[in-house]
């Protein structure tokens, strides 16, 4: 990918507070006229997160702040590419594809009502070169171990639903525009919600106004959503001054995921969501009878070092003393959760030093490498440098003080 740091950015400030109302006064009204409640919060840009949404006054814990009903969600259009194949849509695309399709068709109609809400979102140039599935093939490979087979298996998602819209244009005899596609189904990856009509299967997708413009904070940080059969509630989980950005919990969301998933991470302390990733430290160490015993209890993959806590999570305890004792001791240590003779997490975290050294080494150069790099995007080496220093972090807490 080219460098973009000249790409148009939105302006970190707040809305401009002209007589024209702007795109997102236009939007707020377009929500109210379909039935949107909104209580207290307005949309506001915010630096290094886009829009999000604050308050406008003092809220209580409890109060409703959003409800949005079924009517002005967008939905998939099993019909959008012509009637014909409505009976192939739902075995064929999945539910990401067939809200892509649909938000793209629709909105290449130029009399579309949706448009008033696209102009909320950001544009191709602000998000597709925040997100790592576009990244260059350089800085992908700059990406940490454990999110190299998270992106392959993104990239052959997206290979697979872009290939499945094709097809259905095909068929129709409409040209797709690819790189219109792949905008939108970057749009549904990063602001689509579950919401189930009558009749729907499983998983259906949809778009949801105005609460999509809630950015994500950790466990603990986020209003309360709720789905009901009338639609999406968001009630206040604490109580709130003015000027107060809210926030929704995407999910527990680990570092790792945020950034491959959205192209963002938050600061390590504040997320209490974070784990740094040790497969690519144990796996390789492990005899192949070594694997298979732990496959057979279930415990192999996903190793980690918790930086809220400063531990090894319970699966890498039970990975290294795999390693490191004998069967009998290995199976009482994952009976009971604790050692048959003597507590041996001293040992593990022996083991666990030794092989941190080589992560560390590598977390170095891949910092100094990053630093280094020409003609990439900048914000995106930003974000890899950062991920890259909290590894670093975690290591050398782990080094004084961890368990
Ligand atoms: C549902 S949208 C939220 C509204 C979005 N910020 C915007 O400008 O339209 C989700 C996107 O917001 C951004 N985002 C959400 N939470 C964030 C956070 N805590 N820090 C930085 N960016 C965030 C990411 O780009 C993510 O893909």
């Amino acid at each position: 990918m080219t460098n973009t740091s000249s790409r148009k950015r939105r302006r970190t400030s707040t809305l401009p507070q002209d007589s024209e109302p702007s795109k997102h006064d236009i939007f707020t009204q377009w929500c109210l006229d379909r039935g949107v409640q909104i209580q207290n919060v307005k949309p506001a840009i915010l630096p290094g997160r886009g829009v999000g949404l604050i308050t406008t006054a003092k809220i209580k814990q409890d109060d409703r702040i959003m409800f949005v009903p079924e009517k002005p969600m967008f939905k998939p259009d099993a019909t959008v590419f012509g009637k014909t194949q409505t009976k192939t849509w739902t075995q064929k695309a999945s539910p990401q594809v067939q809200l892509a399709m649909s938000i793209m068709q629709e909105c290449r109609k130029p009399e579309s009502q949706y448009h008033k809400w696209k102009a909320t979102w950001p544009t191709p140039e602000e998000l597709l070169p925040t997100l790592p599935l576009f990244w260059s093939k350089t800085l992908q490979s700059h990406l940490p171990p454990s999110l190299q087979q998270p992106l392959e298996r993104q990239r052959l998602d997206y290979e697979k639903d872009l290939s499945t819209a094709r097809s259905f244009a095909n068929e129709a005899g409409v040209e797709l525009d690819e790189e219109d596609f792949k905008y939108h189904w970057s749009i549904v990856n990063s602001r689509s919600f579950h919401f189930k009509p009558p009749g729907a299967r499983p998983g259906f997708m949809v778009l949801c106004p105005f609460v999509d413009y809630m950015n994500h904070g950790p466990s603990g940080t986020g209003v309360k959503v709720s789905q009901t059969p009338k639609g999406y509630e968001v009630d206040a989980d604490r109580d709130y001054e003015p000027g107060t950005e809210i926030l929704a919990t995407y999910g527990a969301h680990p570092n790792d995921k945020l950034l491959i998933h959205y192209g963002f991470t938050l600061p390590t302390p504040l997320n209490p969501d974070d784990d740094i990733r040790l497969d690519s430290l144990l796996l390789p160490a492990m005899s192949s009878s070594t694997t298979s015993a732990l496959q057979d209890v279930g415990f192999l993959g996903g190793y980690a070092l918790l930086p809220a806590t400063n531990e090894l999570c319970f699966k890498t305890q039970v990975a290294v003393r795999a390693m490191l004792l004998t069967a009998n001791e290995w199976e009482y240590f994952i009976a009971n959760g604790e050692d048959l003779s003597g507590d041996q997490s001293g040992r593990v975290r022996e083991w666990v030093l030794g092989r941190l050294e080589e992560f560390r080494e590598l977390a170095v150069e891949k910092i100094e490498e990053l630093e280094g790099l020409e003609g990439e995007d900048k914000d995106a080496v930003k974000v890899l440098v950062g991920r890259w220093r909290q590894i670093l972090e975690a290591i050398d807490r782990y080094e004084r003080e961890g368990r």
